[in-house]
C-alpha cells in the first residue's frame, strides 16, 4: 500500500494583504519544527497579490512550507483581462492551485467543464491541482451527496490520464460545512472520501487510487482535526477560516497531538 503523506493546506480565501501574509508565514514557521514538517506537508494558499512575498520569504529562509494559489485561468496567456495563468503561478514557485472551490462554482458560475479545463491548465504547468468537490445542503438532505461528489470528480477528470491523476489532490468540502461552524462528522467525511477513492480506482486503477491524497474541508479547527485525520481515507485538511490564525493553524498541523 502506498503511504500518503498528510497534507494540511490553508486556504486564506480573500484575506490578508502581502504584509499580513509575511507575518503569518513567519509566525507559522516559528511555531512549527522539523518533526511537524516530517509528519505532514504544510501549505498556504494566499491571494494572488501575496504570492511573490510568500515566495521570497519561503525561498529566502528555506522554509519547509509549500504554497500555491486559489484559482487559475484555463488559458495559458492572452487577452483575458483580470486572469492569472498557470505559467505565472509556476514561475512564482507555486506547488499547488485550488481548482473548483465551491465559492468559485457558486459566485463565478464555474461548471464541471471549466473545472476540467483548469485541471488541464494546472497540469500543463506542472502545478498540482487541489480539486474541490462537495454537495450543498439540499443534496445532502435528500441523500444524494455521494453521487453528487462523484459526478463532480468524473467531470473534473475528463481526459486526465493516470500519470496526471496520480499527482492530483482531491478535497471533499461539503458546502453546508464551509464557514458555517457545521463540521461534517468524521464518519461523514470518511463516507465520501472513501467513495471518491473507490471511484478513482474505477476511473484509473488501484495504484492511482491508493496514491491520491483526499482532504476534508469545512469548519476544520484544532478541536476537531484529530477525529477527522484518523479516518482511513482522509489524508489531510483544507482549512479556511482557521488558517488565517497562525497559532490555530499550527495546532491543526500538529493534529496528532490534538484531542480526538
Ligand atoms: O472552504 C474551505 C476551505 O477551502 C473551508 O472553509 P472553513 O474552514 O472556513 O469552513
Amino acid at each position: 500500500m502506498t503511504t500518503r503523506k498528510p497534507l494540511i493546506a490553508g486556504n486564506w480565501k480573500m484575506n490578508l494583504n502581502h504584509f499580513e501574509a509575511i507575518a503569518l508565514v513567519q509566525k507559522l514557521a516559528f511555531a512549527l519544527n522539523d518533526k511537524d514538517f516530517d509528519k505532514a506537508e504544510i501549505a498556504v494558499l494566499p491571494p494572488f497579490t501575496d504570492l511573490r512575498s510568500v515566495q521570497t520569504l519561503v525561498q529566502g529562509d528555506k522554509l519547509r512550507i509549500a504554497y500555491g494559489a486559489q484559482d487559475l485561468s484555463q488559458h495559458d496567456g492572452g487577452a483575458y483581462t483580470g486572469e492569472v495563468s498557470g505559467a505565472m503561478l509556476a514561475k512564482l514557485g507555486c506547488t499547488y492551485v485550488v481548482v473548483g472551490h465551491s465559492e468559485r462554482r457558486q459566485h463565478h458560475g464555474e461548471d464541471d467543464d471549466l473545472v476540467n479545463a483548469k485541471v488541464h491548465a494546472a497540469h500543463r504547468h506542472s502545478l498540482t491541482p487541489i480539486l474541490c468537490v462537495g454537495e450543498g445542503l439540499a443534496v445532502r438532505q435528500e441523500g444524494g451527496h455521494i453521487a453528487y461528489s462523484l459526478g463532480q470528480l468524473d467531470g473534473a477528470l475528463r481526459k486526465v490520464g493516470p500519470e496526471q491523476a496520480k499527482s492530483i489532490v482531491v478535497a471533499y468540502e461539503p458546502v453546508w460545512a464551509i464557514g458555517t461552524g457545521e463540521v461534517a462528522t468524521p464518519e461523514d467525511a470518511q463516507e465520501v472520501c472513501g467513495a471518491l477513492r473507490v471511484r478513482l480506482a474505477e476511473l484509473y486503477d488501484a495504484e492511482v487510487a491508493s496514491g491520491v491524497r483526499i482532504l476534508y474541508g469545512g469548519s476544520v479547527k484544532s478541536g476537531n482535526i484529530a477525529g477527522i485525520m484518523v479516518q482511513p481515507d482522509v489524508d489531510g485538511a483544507l482549512v479556511g477560516g482557521a488558517s488565517i490564525d497562525a497559532g490555530e493553524f499550527a495546532k491543526i498541523c500538529r493534529f496528532s497531538d490534538m484531542p480526538g
